[in-house]
């Protein structure tokens, strides 16, 4: 039962968060020549978060940050962890991947700076964990935020991460995927898929949506296909959300070449902060829930 019952801890977390914190981590992630799972840059761009999330977690006894080694390529995943207190078995995962790509071929000199795609994801996701861990925010539930590597090339990442998860038995309660946040290319606000994710997991979300973000107006739509890492975690059976920025049919032309810019979004995170927010309002919703 998805019951929102946290107003007083999430409305003030989400008046902290700002759309030009947003747009700084953009515009750091986009820097790095590309983000490709297999090059220099894709390494570099995991520890470029792994030391920024780390930076946030500082002085928390009970948040860790840690890389995923994958056994077949470099670029490892990176997962922030604030461990809940006593429902603590039950975890809440919000993810984004960190990886770029050019379809003309990405080698370690091809520019792809996936700002948009999907750096405008995991930005979104940062401004959540810093205002969430700066208002020393404690969780019931464990609640788990990731950075998947190679999604591009077959959501390789997060594929050996919901398995190994399903493995181990861990209980995740619900996945939220943040894929391209910034593009502001269709007539509303937030389109919440519906292929490859749970219904009712989605009427909480859009529930979230009109209660913290009232403004904002929600429409639906399907990629026909397995478009990003939720369906991962659906694969395994877990519930998913993916909240997108356009249509399907109105989606960002620029992604996959050296057109996905910051300056190409206008050079600002408006875009990217609702869906920030949202991440928050689901992290805290579900992540407050006991036993
Ligand atoms: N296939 C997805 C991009 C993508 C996802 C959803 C929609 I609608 C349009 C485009 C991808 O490249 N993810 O990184
Ligand atoms: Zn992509
Ligand atoms: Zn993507």
């Amino acid at each position: 039962s998805y019951t929102i019952d946290n107003q007083a801890t999430v409305t003030p977390l989400l008046s902290q968060m700002q759309a030009s914190n947003i747009g700084q981590t953009i515009v750091d992630l986009s820097a790095f020549v590309n983000r490709y799972y297999t090059t220099s840059g894709g390494v570099s761009g995991s520890n470029w978060i792994k030391n920024k999330w780390t930076d946030l977690a500082a002085g928390r006894s009970n948040v860790t940050v840690e890389q995923f080694t994958h056994a077949a390529f470099p670029q490892k995943s990176v997962i922030l962890t604030i461990q809940g207190t006593d429902n603590a078995s039950e975890v809440v995962v919000l993810g984004g991947h960190q990886d770029s790509i050019n379809t003309a071929g990405t080698t370690e000199t091809t520019k792809a700076p996936g700002a948009d795609d999907d750096a405008s994801g995991i930005a979104s996701l940062t401004e959540a964990i810093r205002v969430m861990l700066a208002s020393n925010y404690q969780p019931r539930r464990t609640i788990k935020f990731i950075a998947y590597a190679a999604e591009e090339v077959g959501l390789k990442g997060s594929a050996e991460i919901a398995k190994k998860y399903k493995t181990d038995g861990v209980k995740v309660v619900g996945v939220m995927q943040l894929d391209m946040t910034n593009y502001k290319g269709s007539a509303k606000d937030i389109y919440l898929y519906t292929d490859y994710t749970n219904a009712a997991q989605n009427t909480f979300v859009a529930n979230l949506i009109s209660t913290y973000q009232p403004t904002l107006t929600v429409g639906n739509d399907s990629c026909g296909y397995g478009c990003s890492d939720h369906a991962s975690w659906h694969a395994q059976g877990y519930p998913t959300s993916m909240p997108f920025e356009t249509t399907m049919s109105e989606s960002n032309p620029k992604i996959h070449g050296t057109g996905d810019t910051y300056a190409n979004m206008g050079s600002q995170a408006n875009h990217a902060l609702k869906f920030g927010r949202l991440a928050a309002s689901f992290a805290v919703e579900l992540g407050s829930d006991g036993p």
